[in-house]
């Protein structure tokens, strides 16, 4: 065992190296943030597409590769992540709109997909969401498709009649529910807001916990914990961002009466992102009303052996009792199984529209 002077000494050398370290660090950061840059010039010299989620993703699974499990994986994901995303602000501001107000689910996604280093563009619903990225006015846009409990987001599947964009990535975020108000105290809270899913998705916990307290339904979460947030005798059922963006204290944390709820993201606007080996591609089409036109469809996945993720049917609305569908498959458009069966199909249907290919979201 070493005496107390020589632990002190050897503590002092390595808090010396840990500062060098940090400094390589930071020079490194800087480094490949000028590196990018110039990446980005002679993209657009080439006239080629700046933002290529193939290359990130390529990116992150050579490091995780390399590190064989040495730095905690999960954590060197996330710092890569954060990184790949800031230098992609070296390139070209990333204006992304999303469905606020600030700290809803649909933020987190959009934080998720796209780093801090965004400028994000808080829009009051998802067909302002399309519209602002159709517009061009947001590079991307971020809206939910689809919960694990509540089903598909109707709004969602139903703008992409009406705006033209493509998808172009796939987020999940896992949602969890918090009780927030000013104080942290229950004995304060007269009135509960939420979103009507989250109250929904509470009920059991607030019949059991606050039985005489009452509920009232509001746009979001997030609009909920912002109300909270000048209120004292309001708490709002919302997310832990929320409860961060709005300088709430937490209640009760985790409140939701099923867990392993998760919403599904798409993040939309009009790049085509080139094949990454894990992606999945999106149709929308309307068939004829015959016998066993549905089934030609799905065989042409089935003979192809291209997994399906999703099937939908959603009401056509011009005439009723006819249906679209929306359909989500495992593989890219410029694969040639997908290409085949995206060509063999467009001969069964009476119209046929190719949504986006895209690299598959991760669950966490
Ligand atoms: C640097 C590039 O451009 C962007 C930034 C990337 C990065 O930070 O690693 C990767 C892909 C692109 O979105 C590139 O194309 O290599």
């Amino acid at each position: 065992m070493k005496n107390k002077k020589e632990i002190e000494a050897r503590l002092k050398d390595l808090r010396e190296e840990i500062d060098k370290i940090d400094r390589t660090i930071l020079d490194c950061l800087k480094r490949r943030y000028a590196v990018v840059k110039e990446v980005g010039e002679l993209k657009r010299a080439l006239g080629v597409k700046v933002l290529d989620l193939s290359r990130e993703r390529a990116v992150i699974n050579k490091i995780l590769e390399e590190n064989q499990g040495e730095f905690p994986e999960k954590s060197l994901k996330a710092i890569f992540l954060e990184i790949v995303h800031t230098c992609r602000t070296a390139q070209e501001l990333q204006k992304v709109a999303y469905l606020g107000p600030e700290a809803t689910f649909s933020h987190m996604a959009a934080l998720k997909f796209f780093g801090r280093a965004a400028n994000f563009l808080p829009q009051e619903s998802v067909l302002d969401v399309f519209e602002e990225t159709e517009a061009e006015r947001a590079k991307f846009g971020v809206v939910p498709v689809e919960n694990s409990i509540e089903g598909t987001v109707s709004a969602t599947l139903d703008a992409f009649s009406d705006y033209k964009v493509k998808v172009c990535g796939e987020v999940f975020i896992p949602i969890t529910h918090d009780l927030l108000n000013q104080s942290g105290r229950k004995e304060d809270i007269k009135k509960v807001l939420s979103h009507p899913h989250a109250l929904a998705q509470c009920r059991k916990w607030l019949r059991k916990n606050l039985p005489s307290v009452p509920v009232e339904e509001v746009s979001s979460t997030a609009f909920a914990a912002r109300w909270a947030a000048v209120d004292p005798s309001v708490a709002a059922i919302a997310s832990p961002l929320a409860a961060r963006t709005y300088h709430l204290q937490v209640v009760a944390s985790r409140i939701e009466d099923f867990h392993g709820n998760v919403t599904r993201f798409w993040v939309i606007g009009k790049e085509n992102p080139g094949p990454t080996g894990k992606d999945k591609t999106s149709l929308f089409f309307s068939i004829s009303d015959r016998p066993g036109a549905l089934f030609e469809v799905l065989s042409s996945f089935a003979k192809r052996q291209i997994n399906l993720s999703k099937i939908e049917s959603r009401p056509a609305k011009k005439e009723p009792w006819r249906y679209h569908f929306f359909l989500d498959c495992e593989g890219h458009i410029e694969d040639g199984k997908v290409k085949e069966c995206i060509d063999e199909i467009s001969r069964i249907c009476m119209h046929l529209e190719w949504l986006g290919s895209y690299p598959a979201g991760e669950e966490e």
